[in-house]
């Protein structure tokens, strides 16, 4: 009968998610290995291990295949099984999938280890990424050193990677196929568990491009007033290359030279760090201390004793910033090239955020243990990094000297802070709406390059700093493109991260609407055990229920909505309007002039 069936089912299943547990115990470890010392024969232990792994998975799919789950009372077994009846990229027979691993494998190798030589000194040909090219790009302000950073790095990490890019499409869309899916476009979609999601992603894009616009204007024209009309013109897309970032993602590191009020006091931790004699360590331990502050879980002892903050000088790792859950309750890592600035403070939190989240999830089964959605997972640490980034934390922990909140220093920050959220979402959702035409064909090798740059003038407002040709693929240029990383989960974040933080501030009594002395833009969770728990309610859930029941326990929403983004930053729309009003900026942009189709 029915009960003895699905009696047999628990049994079963909670045993798979046992040796599941294990598995990826064991995959884990080689893929640390790998990622913290890239050499050939890393990559190929690494590999060996995940096709073990996909032949176990194999075999335990067909087994799971068996048992009539759908008929059965529980829902969580029911959704235990429905997770283990995707078998993902191991449904590939072997020889595929070794490949699409090693396609994978060979990308983002060329990546973590790419180097380009020095604007002024030719001879100097050992820049990486991280720290060297990053920081010459947060400091420089001369359009040709900039332009050629740009360049060398397009080539080395963008333009390298396009044949084995075309393969991996090919072959993970095969994957997606034996996956029951079209392409690896509605998979990746798929993970979000509703039905409309791409349209919802189009429409959080309405909702905030108005303020994305305002906000475009402004910065063009500052810029214009910096390097002139011939570099930065009235009424085009902004030239990428000059917004401080290799992508164009966030613009804060030209905030020194364009916030709204410039003799007030900039409000630039990095020198204080500096200063103060931050180290890496201390950057991790005041992070730790912030989540316990909200009675969060605090770091494990092997945390810090396994994981890598710094660059090591002797061999090649992966430097992109990650953190890493080992499904053994008690192995959690961080593997990241730290360096002594805000960007990478903030940075810190964010991957703390994601160890946090690994720890309040740990007691579940290990098919549990992921966000409630992937977006959930990026949101945690920045929610926190909302709190620590207010003047009010910064005066707290010694950073910024007390500066009155006046109406101008308030513009000031908000505007700071949208040169890192509002910017960052057209970026993102560009990334795979590009990805998105890929996978489903509707972009071909032959046009991989126009397409990218059409996508990035249409909703970003960018232009290439030179022209461009299908000898070049500048997606890959970003690490998540050479990585196989979805980004749609930081689109998702930047959103739901300022709906959590508005229902934290007011569980923690940081926020009143309408209260002049209980703003948004002022708000610090900081030791609040009330809104620590409530976050822990949410994620303590993992996946275990559909992500609108796990949102509902902290904001009362069941919707991904832009409301909470739109609250935070309405001061600085309505200055951003009026500014640009007085100046008579051309908000949008007509057409580029450079060639890239
Ligand atoms: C810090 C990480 C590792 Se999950 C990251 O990739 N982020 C964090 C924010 C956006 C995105 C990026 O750097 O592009
Ligand atoms: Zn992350």
């Amino acid at each position: 009968d029915l009960e003895a069936l699905e009696l047999e089912g628990r049994e079963y299943i909670f045993q798979l998610d046992k040796a599941t547990g294990q598995r990826k115990n064991k995959v884990g470890i080689y893929e640390w290995d790998y990622y913290s010392n890239i050499t050939k024969e890393n990559e190929e232990k690494w590999i060996q291990v995940r096709i073990e792994q996909s032949q176990q998975e194999k075999r335990a799919w067909e087994e799971t295949k068996m048992y009539r789950w759908q008929d059965f009372q529980d829902f969580t077994l029911r959704r235990m099984f429905k997770k283990y009846s995707q078998l993902g990229v191991s449904a590939l027979p072997d020889e595929k999938y070794k490949q699409l691993m090693q396609l994978v494998a060979g990308m983002e190798s060329n990546y973590a280890t790419a180097k380009i030589c020095d604007y002024k000194d030719r001879t100097k040909c050992n820049l990486s990424l991280e720290p060297e090219i990053t920081e010459l790009f947060a400091k420089s302000q001369d359009p040709e050193e900039l332009k050629h950073l740009w360049v060398e790095w397009h080539k080395e990490a963008g333009a390298k990677a396009r044949h084995n890019f075309t393969e991996y499409v090919r072959l993970y869309n095969e994957a997606a196929k034996l996956n029951d899916y079209k392409n690896v476009a509605d998979w990746w979609l798929s993970e979000y568990e509703v039905e409309n999601f791409e349209q919802q992603l189009a429409k959080i894009w309405e909702d905030v491009k108005p303020l994305y616009q305002q906000l475009h204007a402004y910065v063009r024209k500052r810029l214009r007033d910096k390097y002139g009309d011939h570099v930065v013109s009235a009424r085009g897309p902004i030239p990428a290359h000059l917004l401080g970032n290799m992508w164009a993602q966030t613009w804060s590191n030209v905030e020194s030279f364009t916030r709204p009020y410039p003799d007030k006091k900039e409000i630039d931790i990095t020198q204080a760090m500096k200063d103060q004699n931050y180290t890496t360590l201390k950057m991790f331990q005041m992070s730790d201390e912030f989540f316990r502050s909200l009675n969060l879980t605090a770091m494990p002892p092997k945390f810090w004793k396994n994981s890598i903050i710094e660059k090591p000088t002797d061999r090649e790792i992966v430097c992109h910033a990650s953190a890493w859950d080992f499904y053994d309750g008690e192995d959690f890592r961080i593997k990241m090239c730290t360096s002594i600035n805000r960007e990478n403070f903030k940075t810190v939190h964010h991957e703390m955020g994601h160890i946090q989240y690994y720890l309040l999830y740990s007691h579940l089964p290990v098919v549990f243990r992921e966000g409630a959605n992937p977006g959930f997972h990026e949101a945690v640490g920045d929610t926190i990094a909302l709190s620590v980034s207010s003047p009010k934390h910064l005066r707290r922990v010694g950073l910024t000297t007390g500066d009155a909140e006046d109406e101008q220093t308030e513009i000031n920050q908000l505007y700071k802070m949208g040169l890192d959220k509002i910017v960052f979402l057209p970026f993102a959702y560009t990334l795979d709406l590009f990805r998105y035409g890929v996978f489903r064909g509707s972009t071909t090798p032959e046009d991989y390059n126009c397409q990218y740059w059409k996508l990035r003038e249409s909703l970003q407002g960018v232009e290439p700093p030179v022209n461009r040709t299908e000898e070049d693929f500048d997606a890959a240029a970003k690490y998540h493109v050479s990585a196989n990383v979805e980004y749609a989960r930081y689109y998702v974040s930047f959103i739901i991260q300022f709906q959590f933080h508005r229902a934290l501030c007011q569980l923690a009594g940081e926020y009143v609407p309408e209260d002049l002395n209980k703003k948004l833009v002022d708000c610090d969770i900081y030791q609040s055990v009330a809104a620590g728990n409530t976050f822990a309610n949410m994620l303590k859930m993992g996946s275990s229920k559909p992500w609108p029941d796990a949102m509902e326990v902290l904001t009362g929403q069941r919707s991904m909505k832009a409301d909470g983004l739109l609250e935070y930053f309405r001061p600085l729309y309505e200055w951003l309007q009026a500014e640009n009003q007085r100046t008579g900026e051309y908000i949008g942009w007509e057409p580029s002039k450079m060639q890239y189709c």
